[in-house]
Formats: structure tokens, sequence, C-alpha cells
């Protein structure tokens, strides 16, 4: 069988790997239902054309199992699955005539249903007695999320079985799997389309375009030349910059208001007092110059349950939760884990976020399968900027850190205020500004005045420290309105002896 021959043939350990796991649940399904009972949903799109071969390959290879003797197997163009295809007045011609090619070649018993997919399949699943439909959903694609490689259709549809053989697949895979296999695929892959709609929302991929000033038509590189599988989705990438604001509701502050934030770090190392951290406080300032309040501090330890419950608690009651620490390979960095579950999803591969993986740390990391792109699903924004080798991760209004000193810490702070501005949505809250007093006073005397002054100004922080239990106490006021802030000062001045305080910086 020439699909099955090729792959065997070819040097991709990791196309070896997809295949054969694609395969096998193709023949579960061949063990669960009859083939009267399949059917493959058939587009003429690249993720589909894949499966089409993967299904005649292990149609192919389940009847040589069953039969154990090559003799018996039907010739290699019998395809007994019947396969529908929901028409539409909206598909490219060239989809249209790629799919009717197909069939012709590859003797599909071809449905064709020229309803929604809806009525579409109450129909179907009326007039035949099919339970199981194979798609070539990948994750990514905005159907996928939730969905396993078996999964029943859902509430409200008719009842079958989705069966996604490729949902593991990335971009590079598909590509990988046509290029090997020699099979013919929709023109239009060749003509610089990545992912393929309807006629009125999809356009060749921009990154695919090759300028040329002298001439006025454009021209395109073919779609596997695409250099990210990333960017299949072009319009993704616009999306990801205005994402930061998102989660913040920035446009209906005023500029003086106050969003709150908390910091949580992950380590056990922390908690053991091996390590000191010193990314809470820089952390801490850095949102304070920006106007934000840091409403709690907190310390887990690696493990999975410890952090999501931390996260679930911060995330509704702040407006945003910064997370660092536990970000890795290794068994103890669950931080991200621990994110998607207090999200409640699952951990999905992010080709997006692998590419980046691949082109810092080379291929060392990313074998069949890649555990560091692994990211909670379908609430992940990935925020980009150029100097960040590998983009920050954010989960609604959750981001993840991957900063494990001051200096990182500092780019990767620097890099989120740049790009958050740039897109133009985000806008920076007042700066708090501050007063601090020194004096000799004792905690006795002051404290009923500074009560009662903390009562007058409820928009400020008033507080009093001090460094030693001998040396002066210091007051400090704080606040974003500086006038409210000198009055607050000499309000409390003026209950002593002149002299009694004095300002520090
Ligand atoms: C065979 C088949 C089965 C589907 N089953 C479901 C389903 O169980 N639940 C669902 O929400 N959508 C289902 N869909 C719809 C798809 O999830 C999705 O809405 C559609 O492929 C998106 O196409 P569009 O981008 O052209 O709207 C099914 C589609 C097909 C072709
Ligand atoms: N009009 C349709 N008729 C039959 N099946 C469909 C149709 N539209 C979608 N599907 C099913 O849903 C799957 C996912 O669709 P999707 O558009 O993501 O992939 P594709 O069309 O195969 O490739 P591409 O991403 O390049 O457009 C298809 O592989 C196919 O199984
Ligand atoms: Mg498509």
């Amino acid at each position: 069988m020439e699909i099955d021959k090729a792959i065997r043939e070819c040097a991709d350990s990791r196309l070896k790997t997809k295949y054969s796991n694609a395969i096998s649940v193709i023949k579960r399904a061949f063990a669960l239902y009859s083939i009267q009972e399949v059917a493959l949903s058939f587009n003429g799109g690249k993720d589909s054309t894949v499966l089409l071969h993967l299904l005649r390959a292990g149609y192919f290879l389940h009847r040589a199992e069953e039969s154990c003797s090559q003799d018996v197997v039907d010739g290699e163009n019998t395809f007994p699955i019947r396969t529908i295809y929901f028409e539409s007045a909206s598909a490219f011609p060239e989809i249209n005539s790629f799919t009717y090619e197909a069939a012709a070649t590859y003797n599909l018993q071809m449905d064709i249903i020229r309803l929604d997919f809806k009525s579409g399949l109450e129909a179907l699943l009326k007039a035949n007695p099919i339970r199981a439909i194979f798609l070539g959903v990948r994750i990514g694609d905005p159907t996928a999320v939730g969905q396993e490689q078996f999964s029943p259709s859902s509430p409200g549809w008719p009842a079958f079985m989705r069966v996604n053989p490729i949902l593991d697949w990335s971009y590079r895979d598909v590509w990988a799997f046509l290029l090997a296999c020699k099979v013919r695929y929709c023109s239009l892959y060749d003509q610089g389309y990545t992912s393929i709609g309807s006629i009125h929302d999809t356009v060749p991929n921009a990154l695919l375009c090759i300028s040329d000033s002298n001439n006025s038509e454009e021209k395109f590189k073919p779609a596997y030349l695409l250099p990210d599988g990333r960017l299949e989705r072009a319009e993704r990438a616009k999306k990801q910059l205005s994402s930061i604001s998102n989660g913040l509701k920035f446009k209906d502050l005023n500029s003086d208001s106050v969003l709150t934030a908390s910091v949580i770090a992950v380590g056990d190392e922390i908690l053991f007092g091996t390590v000191e951290d010193k990314l809470w406080s820089l952390l801490c300032r850095k949102l304070h110059s920006i106007g934000w309040a840091v409403s709690l501090l907190a310390v887990t330890r690696n493990d999975v349950d410890s952090v999501a419950e931390e996260v679930e608690r911060r995330k509704s009651t702040n407006d945003m939760v910064f997370i660092y620490g536990g970000v890795g390979p290794l068994h103890s960095d669950v931080t991200v884990a621990g994110v998607a579950k207090a999200f409640g999803v699952r951990l999905a591969p992010d080709e997006e976020f692998e590419e980046h993986l691949r082109h810092l740390i080379a291929e060392k990391c990313t074998g069949d399968k890649n555990e560091m792109a692994q990211l909670p699903e379908g609430i992940t924004e990935l925020l980009h900027h150029e100097q960040l080798p590998v983009p920050l991760i954010k989960c609604g209004n959750v981001i993840i850190l991957t900063a494990t000193n001051v200096a990182e810490l500092d780019l990767q702070w620097d890099c989120l205020i740049e790009s958050a501005k740039s897109n133009g949505d985000l806008v920076l809250m007042a700066p708090f500004v501050s007063k601090s007093l020194a004096t000799t006073l004792s905690d006795v005397e002051i404290a009923q005045p500074l009560s009662k002054l903390r009562l007058q100004y409820p928009d400020m922080n008033i507080g009093g420290y001090r460094g030693s239990r001998k040396g002066p106490l210091i007051v400090r006021f704080e606040g974003k309105d500086p006038t409210r802030i000198e009055a607050a000062s000499q309000s409390l001045c003026q209950n002593f002896h002149s002299g009694a305080f004095s300002q520090i910086e």
C-alpha cells in the first residue's frame, strides 16, 4: 500500500510516530464499528486530505490483519467507507474540483449534502446506520477545544462519535505527510493559502507573499513553506498584540483608578528558605510604577493543586495575577498545569509555542511530543516581543512570567509594557506618589491622630513602620493625588510641635 510504504521508508521519526498513532485510532474505530457504520467527512482541505489517505492506509491494514493473507485483500483502490461532503455555494471552485477529482481517483462513495452541518447530519443519520464520523480536526482549530480522539457529538447534535485521528498533528506534520506520500492536494495551497474556509473570508497568507515592487501582481509561495506552523491562521498574530488589555478592561477606567494585582511565586526552595526570592519586590515596584496596587503576595509549593488553588482564588479577586517559578520541563515545573487546573481546562500541545521553543533549543527538546509546548487549551494567548526569545503566556487574567532572576524580569516587564503601549489599548494608570515623614514621637502619641486621618482620607494609604524598636518611626502617605497627600501630611504635623517630623526620601 503506497501510503504505508512511503511512511515506512521516510526518515522522519516524528512523522512515523504520528502516523502510527493515527493508524491505531483508525483501527480502534474499525474494531468498534462496522464499515457501514463509519463515514469520512471530507472537504478537500489539507487536513481532510491527510485523513483520506490515513483512512485508505488504515482500511488496507485492517483488512490485511482480518484476512491474515494479502491474497484476499481487495485492490488498493477499494474504499467502501461512505464519504460526506457538505457542498456550499461559498466554497472555492478549486476546493470543489479537487474534492470531485479525489472522489473519482479513489473511488469514494460520496454523499453530497447541501444543507447546514447539523440538518445535513440529522438527515444522513436517519437514512443510514452511521455511528462514527472521521474528521480532520486538529488541536489549535477553534472547534477542537475539549475534543479527544473519540468524542461524542455535542449536546443538541444528532448522536454519533466524532473520531479525530490527527487531533495532535501540527501544521508541519500535515505537510510532512502530504509531501512524503507525494499525494495531490488542492491547488490553492500552492498559491499561498494555508487554511481554507469560504470565498468570503479566506485570502492567501500574507506571510507567504513574494513582494516585487516592479510587479503589481502579488505572488505567493506554497503553503508548505510557511516558516512556522503557528502562522497558519495569520490573523491570529494581530489578535495577540492587543491581548494584554483584554483581561484588564482598561478602557472603562479613569487614569487615577486603582487596579489590583496579586503575585504568586512557585518554589519549594523559597519555602525551605534556601533561596531568597528577589523577584516579588521588583514586581511590586514595577506594578506600583504603573499605578497598580498589589493586594497579595503568595508563595506556593511545586505542586499542581497548591498552584491551582492559589490561582483560582486570586484570579477572581484581582484584575491581574502574575505568577513565576516552576516553568520548564522538570517534574517540579507544574505552574502551567496548575494554571490550567485553576481554569478547569486541560493542557494541549500549542503549535505556535512549540515553534518558539524549537528555535530556542533546536531539536534537543522537541521529540515526538514536547511537554514544554503544552499550554492551557482554549484560554492561552501568547504575548510577543522581538526581544523575547519565547513569548510570555497569558491565560485569562493570569500572566505567567518565565523570569528566574532580576535581569530577566526587567526585560520581560519592559517588553510587556512596550507591546501593551504600542497596541494603543493599554492605558497605564497614574503612578502612585508618596511622602514619608520621620519622627521620634512614640507610637502611642501618634496612634490616635493617625487613625483619625485614615478616616478623613480613605482614598489614601497611610501607614507607619520602623527600622528598629528604638529608631525613628516612619509615617508614609501614598495615593494618586499629590495635593491630597500634602494636605494629609500637613494635617498630621499640625497636631504636634513644629519640628516633630522631618521629610525623608
Ligand atoms: C461531520 C461533522 C460533525 C460535526 N459535529 C459537531 C458537533 O458535534 N458539535 C459541534 O458543535 N459542531 C460540530 N460540527 C461543526 C464543526 O464543529 C464546526 O462548526 C464547523 O466545522 C466549522 O465550520 P465553519 O468554520 O465553516 O463554520 C460538525 C461538523 C461536521 C462536518
Ligand atoms: N464542508 C465540509 N464537508 C465535509 N467535512 C467538513 C467540511 N468542513 C469541515 N469538514 C471537516 O472538518 C475538518 C476540519 O476542517 P478544517 O477546515 O479545519 O480543515 P481542512 O479543511 O481539512 O483544512 P484547512 O485547515 O486547510 O482548511 C475537515 O478536515 C473535515 O473533516
Ligand atoms: Mg477548511
